[in-house]
């Protein structure tokens, strides 16, 4: 299925009118220059292109107060001396004569957004919109925003197509106050947020942007604020609070559609944010969020004030939206100081809401970390008045190409090929030597069993992914542990870094060395007494792989911050006969590790496995995995596996931290 584009240049039509240093950031050019970007790199061609309709009072009403809206009726006919006026009860904020019919525009693109994911013509979807909406309140604009677009779409699709439950993440760098007053008592929309905060320096000043307001009533738990306390977070810190706060919290959540109100603001550049996180950090982040609710997903435009890093961050997600593999992580440092304080103090108040942060630090009695903050902060502003805000510069994302050949399989002849797969089975360019070498080295008890045939199409495969004519592979093979053996060693001669995650109990001796070269995470149901090393972590499951909610955890909090810190050029995923993992877990597994590798994943499984062998390419072509259930609490012996392994790694990986060292 297809990702929807929605956009209209009627949206362009609209501008500040008078002097005001505050909202002269907020121009037309902000849509023109994302898509022309998107036009001039081809991504527009690929998706379905969907209209914008205007919302309707009813729309509207969804979320707006009568009074706000027909005072809003009225600015067309003001005059600019009017126009003025009527902006001044409100902050932030300008009106124009056009801006009322654009506003309409805005949010109807967001609903046309929602009917198109909603009955299926599209899987996912963009809308280039302005005003934003992410600050507007009932009664209020607020921010360059006059209708909130994400709120009423939130709402329009509860009640149009009877949602049970909406996840709205919100990567702005401002805090969407307007998002979080309208569904703080609803336990059926968890809106997240993230956000320039300072200590409540930093505008819009709401002692409520913290991480402290959890939400009310029923709502409680469903309101999530990740305050940052100072400007220049990366790439890393992103990263940590969605494998540590985001996506343990809304797998555990279980939403039957995610909306983000994507605004690009917190990308370098910006001279809202201040950040430092690279553009292509937009694709990972979109990547995490897309085998969420079957893959319906869908983007709306916030801010973003920079006209280089703006178009660059929108391409980055739309094109992972259209199912491309996500460029590499690059080298991530981990979280600073302030991050992690931050992780640690949300963690703890979501704590009593969430199993999956059932075990989760308490806060630090005495706020001694965030006042030695506060303390640097001060003495840090008084040096930084002084200088100015330097001009940022960064490298053009790395162009991804979209793989000729997606996927390889190496299958037994009876096995048909799925459409959009290549059958692989070609030995060309092996020299026989290879292929006999490969014979006597693994043929035991000298009987040729057939499993010795695919060896060679497995080399030749793993040859064609390093040189990236093939982006990802999956062989049904009669003896799996033999052909993880012989990949490791051909893979660890060919890349620096070859993941390896081993779904099962291994018969033999791990594959994985301490040089670094490979990196092996094993999941299985025994009690290890294989020793935790570096490179090589073996997760032990109380009920083995079959247990959902243990396994995802330890996918989410543990394998993903190793995979994206180590950074792989190749994952080897291979799931052991009678593992016991569920498909649906198993596809959630293969479509999350499509993140890392650029895409470059080679599946091993057994032949008996036939059955998932279809879904499982399926998730390899780029297509979302069905949603799981809503996840129950894993069990206290999972969680606490989870825990003991981050703890002994955490020194190692930087990413698994989610408290800051105690201050010396
Ligand atoms: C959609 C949005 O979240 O990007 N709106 C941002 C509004 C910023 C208002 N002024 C801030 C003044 C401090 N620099
Ligand atoms: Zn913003």
């Amino acid at each position: 299925m297809g990702t929807a584009l929605i956009y209209d240049d009627e949206m362009t039509n609209y501008k500040l009118l008078w002097v005001d240093s505050i909202c002269n950031i907020e121009v037309p050019e902000r849509l023109t220059v994302c898509y022309e970007a998107l036009m001039r790199t081809g991504l527009a061609d690929r998706c379905v292109s969907i209209p914008v309709r205007e919302a309707t009072d009813a729309d509207i009403l969804l979320v707006h107060s009568e009074e706000y809206l027909e005072a809003v009726k009225k600015t067309p006919y003001m005059t600019l001396a009017e126009l003025m006026e009527f902006t001044l009860q409100y902050g932030d904020v300008y009106f124009h004569p056009n801006i009322y019919h654009c506003a309409k525009l805005a949010a109807g693109a967001a609903l046309q957004l929602v009917d198109s994911v909603m009955t299926g013509a599209v899987r996912t979807g963009m809308a280039l919109v302005r005003p934003p909406g992410h600050h507007s309140m009932r009664s209020a604009a607020n921010g360059f925003c006059v209708f909130n677009n994400v709120a009423i779409a939130a709402r329009y699709a509860r009640q149009k197509y009877g949602l049970e439950r909406v996840l709205i993440v919100d990567w702005d760098i401002h805090h969407g106050q307007g998002v979080q007053y309208c569904f703080e008592d609803d336990p059926s929309v968890l809106y997240f947020s993230w956000h320039r905060y300072e200590h409540q320096k930093f505008w819009p000043n709401l002692r409520e942007s913290d991480y402290d307001t959890v939400g009310k009533e029923k709502g409680a738990g469903f309101n999530i604020n990740v305050p940052w306390n100072r400007v220049g977070m990366r790439n890393s810190d992103y990263l940590s609070v969605f494998f540590h706060i985001l996506l343990p919290v809304a797998y555990e959540f279980c939403p039957d559609l995610v909306l983000v109100c994507a605004g690009f603001d917190s990308a370098i550049g910006d001279p809202e944010g201040e950040m430092c996180a690279s553009p292509d950090i937009f694709a990972h982040l979109t990547h995490l969020l897309m085998n969420l609710a079957g893959g319906k997903l869908c983007a709306v435009l916030e801010g973003g004030y920079n006209l280089t890093s703006l178009p660059q961050s929108v391409c980055q997600t739309v094109q992972t939206l259209l199912g491309d593999p996500a460029p590499p992580p690059g080298s991530l440092e981990g979280p600073c100081r302030s991050a992690l304080e931050s992780l640690h103090c949300v963690r703890s108040a979501h704590k009593p809401y969430w199993s999956c942060l059932k075990y989760a630090a308490d806060l630090p009695t005495s706020e001694s970390s965030s006042k030695h903050d506060k303390l640097a902060e001060e003495t840090k502003d008084k040096a930084e008045k002084e200088t100015v805000k330097e001009e940022k510069v960064w490298p053009e994302p790395q162009k991804r190409v979209c793989p000729p050949v997606r996927a390889a399989l190496i299958l037994p002849d009876n096995v048909t090929c799925p459409a959009g797969c290549q059958r692989f089975s070609s030995t060309e360019g092996l020299d026989p030597a290879t292929i006999s070498k490969l014979r006597e080295k693994f043929s035991k008890d000298g009987e040729n069993n057939s499993s010795l045939t695919t060896l060679p199409s497995l080399v030749a495969l793993v040859d064609k992914m390093e040189n990236h004519e093939i982006y990802s592979g999956l062989a049904l093979v009669q003896d799996v542990s033999m052909a993880m053996t012989c990949t490791v060693q051909h893979a660890a001669a060919l890349f620096q870094r070859v993941l390896i995650v081993c779904v099962g109990d291994m018969v033999e001796q791990k594959p994985g060395t301490e040089d670094g070269k490979t990196l092996l995470v094993q999941f299985s149901g025994n009690i290890s007494d294989k020793p935790i090393g570096k490179y090589h972590v073996p997760v032990c499951l109380k009920k083995g792989c079959g247990d959902v909610s243990g396994f995802m955890h330890a996918v989410l909090s543990l394998l993903l911050p190793l995979g994206y810190e180590y950074d792989p050029n190749l994952v080897l995923l291979v799931r052991m006969p009678g593992c016991g993992i569920w498909d649906s877990v198993w596809q959630q597994l293969t479509g999350l590790l499509q993140g890392l590798a650029q895409g470059h994943t080679l599946i091993l499984m057994q032949e008996e496995e036939k059955p998932c062998f279809v879904p499982t390419v399926s998730c390899l072509l780029g297509n979302a995995a069905p949603s799981l259930a809503s996840l129950c609490a894993p069990l206290p012996e999972d969680t606490e596996e989870v825990e003991k392994l981050r703890y002994h790694l955490q020194a190692d990986w930087k990413l698994l931290q989610t408290t800051a060292p105690e201050p010396q």
